[in-house]
């Protein structure tokens, strides 16, 4: 039984997540080895030693601080996928202008998270509501630091998914482009017009390259769990136009848009939910409205002022709705099909990939190219 899980693992997981899950272990199995010398040595004195343990009194409690230490000491991501008690979910949280922290998160820390495209926009608070793993990045960073077209899309979906991530639910401020969805309310999205220029779209190119479906661009699942956590004042079903920014759009815009069908209009969901179905993280976007953007006749256009003022009562409405959707999540995670999309998209053959490509790949995509 045990050589079959093992060898399940070994043959499914990638190299390096065994290695450092072994390495965990491995220290986990000292401690209890040095744990054990002392127990017999306090329950059996008497019993026939056949291997020395000199000192053991100072050699065992010594080991099992030193492992203590040598377990800090691997990768944050080793700790918490060797540590957590799993219900299946990780829900990844990232938060828009005005949603710069989440509240009734336990045993919640920052961590600092690597990855091969760069730096992610902060640090990603991490822990726990229920049974659920929660991360928590905040997208422009804390203070508000990094524009919507400079932000680093790649490595903040990279990082998540590096942490478990198994589903994201993004949250933004927006514009409304229709009368019926007013400041205050939530738009919970389900299609988009991308209008964004010159952004880093893909993980995917020259050396390996991937064509994933965005028929359908959000996760239903998800979607579906966060408006019935929203409550009041949420409208199922929208379409989002990216635009580029940071500049609001002229009114010319503005009215082309609502000509077009669209609903709302931010500046930051592209690409991020194209890199999200690249990583196989199911996705779903919140948008709150903050503003009715420039269309409205003899109205004044959207502004900072206007849109901050709207950010904080939003922002309450929010943090309780991310509290009510992780409290009512399944039990269980069921398995989703955008958790395999990659395996109907990628298109070079094994032998044409550029390695430096597939290294970078490890987290989005170490699944489907092992
Ligand atoms: C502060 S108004 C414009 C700003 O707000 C939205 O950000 P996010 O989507 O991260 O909530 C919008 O996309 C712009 O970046
Ligand atoms: N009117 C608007 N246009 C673009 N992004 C926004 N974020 C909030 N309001 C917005």
């Amino acid at each position: 039984m045990t050589a079959v899980f093992v060898a399940a693992i070994a043959g499914l997981a990638p190299l390096d997540v065994i290695a450092s899950l072994a390495n965990a272990g491995t220290l986990c199995a000292f401690v209890a080895v040095a744990a054990c010398v002392l127990v017999l040595r306090r329950r059996d004195p008497a019993a026939r030693r056949p291997f020395r343990t000199p000192l053991a009194w100072v050699v065992a409690p010594l080991a099992i601080l030193g492992c203590c230490y040598l377990f800090t000491s691997l990768q944050v991501v080793t700790q918490i996928a060797f540590l957590d008690r799993v219900s299946g979910w990780h829900i990844g949280i990232i938060g828009g202008s005005g949603l710069y922290d989440v509240a009734g998160i336990e045993d919640g820390r920052w961590v600092e998270v690597a990855t091969p495209w760069g730096p992610p926009s902060d640090a990603i608070f991490t822990g726990r509501v229920g049974a659920a793993r929660v991360s928590f990045l905040p997208r422009h960073g804390r203070g508000h630091r990094i524009s919507p077209d400079a932000l680093n899309a790649r490595a903040n979906i990279d990082a998540l998914k590096r942490l478990g991530v198994t589903d994201v639910l993004a949250v933004s401020s927006v514009g409304s482009l229709v009368e019926e969805r007013p400041p205050g309310s939530f738009t919970i999205v389900d299609q988009f017009i991308d209008r964004t220029k010159g952004r880093v779209s893909s993980f995917f190119g020259t050396g390996c390259v991937a064509h994933v479906s965005m028929a359908d661009p959000v996760c239903p699942r998800l979607s579906a769990l966060v408006a019935d956590a929203a409550g009041e004042g949420v409208d199922r079903g929208g379409t989002y136009l990216a635009m580029e920014g940071p500049q609001f759009s002229t009114r010319a815009e503005s009215l082309l848009y609502r000509q077009w069908g669209c609903h709302v209009i931010g500046m930051t969901a592209m690409p991020e939910a194209k890199l999200a179905r690249e990583a196989e993280l199911p996705y779903a976007l919140v948008g709150m409205v903050t503003d009715y953007d420039c269309w409205r006749e003899d109205e004044a256009a959207v502004d900072v002022t206007q849109v901050l003022a709207q950010l904080s009562a939003n922002a309450a409405k929010a943090r309780s709705m991310v509290l009510a959707l992780l409290r009512g999540l399944p039990a269980e995670r069921a398995a989703s099909p955008i958790d395999t999309c990659l395996d109907a998209a990628i298109i070079t053959a094994k032998g044409a990939r550029d390695p430096a490509l597939v290294a970078k790949l490890d987290a989005v995509a170490g699944r489907a190219l092992a």
